[in-house]
């Protein structure tokens, strides 16, 4: 019999799990799910068939509490389960930037927390998420962890440490590629392609260049020589991509989401 597991705050990635742990075999009776609106509360009981219950039931009946709120609502969040929560249960967060310890410091002493950083592709079983033990969480808490993240994609222990690193690679890096990829279809458009066929090529191109880096077993730089061939197209492209500062500008993005994160980390929630 599987352990209840709770989902706190269903917006986009907590529906995301709760979606994927259904596809990968949880019964929607072994899942609770909380939401703070009375509408959100049907659409779930519709799609998925659960049963939507208040974050105090939830702690009470769940042996492992997924908080999938915004950084913002944590504290408050956590002030609400706090009464309810023994040190048998089991906390994750998938709150960007929200440290173990201070989810911890709000909860009974000793309360097991691992923190996770996954991502939207887990709506499509190819997420990845970033899974760091807190002070009390086990081995196999990890592993707990590993179970109900490895059902929508892949996962990755790192240290606490790297976490906002992590967060500003993994968690926000789905967002950059749809940036590229609206901006390149922009440039189909430029270039006088209808929309459509601008997009579709361009996705296309994304997915076939996606599988060549998982599975050619070759590096970035050595798949895009192959691309490049003397005196060709590609080349003139790439030198405007040197010359606009795209590697610095990129560089220069990352550092302000890990800074961010950090923030989020330190309290600064605004
Ligand atoms: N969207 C993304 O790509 C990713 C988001 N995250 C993290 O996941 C968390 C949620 O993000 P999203 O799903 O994008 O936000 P969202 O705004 O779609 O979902 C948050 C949900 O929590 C609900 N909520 C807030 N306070 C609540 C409370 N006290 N009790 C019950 N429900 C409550 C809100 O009504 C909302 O439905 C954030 O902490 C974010 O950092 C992590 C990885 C990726
Ligand atoms: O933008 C954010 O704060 C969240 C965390 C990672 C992806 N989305």
């Amino acid at each position: 019999m599987p352990q209840p597991v709770a989902v706190l705050g269903t917006g986009k990635i907590g529906e995301a799990l709760l979606s994927g742990m259904i596809r990968a075999g949880w019964a929607p009776a072994d899942l609770l799910v909380t939401t703070r609106r009375s509408e959100r509360a049907a659409e779930l009981r519709t799609r998925y068939g659960v049963d939507p219950v208040s974050n105090a039931d939830a702690a009470k009946q769940a042996d492992t509490l997924i908080l999938a709120v915004k950084p913002q609502d944590m504290g408050r969040l956590l002030d609400e389960l706090a009464p309810h929560i023994t040190p048998d249960r089991l906390v994750i967060s998938a709150a960007a930037g929200i440290t173990t310890s201070f989810i911890e410091e709000r909860l009974a002493d000793s309360t097991p927390v691992v923190r996770v950083m996954p991502n939207t592709p887990v709506l499509v079983d190819e997420g990845m998420s970033v899974i760091s033990a807190g002070s009390h969480a086990t081995a196999a808490h990890l592993a707990h962890t590993e179970a109900i993240f490895g059902a929508v994609g892949k996962t990755l222990r790192v240290p606490e440490t790297q976490q906002d690193a992590c967060t500003a690679l993994s968690g926000s890096g789905p967002a950059y590629f749809y940036y590229l990829v609206e901006a390149m279809t922009d440039a189909g458009i430029l270039l006088g392609l209808p929309r459509d066929k601008a997009h579709d090529l361009i996705v296309q191109a994304a997915i076939g260049a996606a599988v060549m880096l998982r599975d050619s077993g070759e590096h970035p730089v050595k798949l895009r020589e192959n691309v490049t061939s003397p005196a060709g197209t590609t080349i003139n492209a790439i030198r405007e991509l040197e010359n606009h500062g795209v590697r610095a500008a990129l560089i220069a993005a990352l550092e302000a989401a890990r800074d961010r994160s950090r923030e989020l980390a330190s309290g600064n929630n605004s």
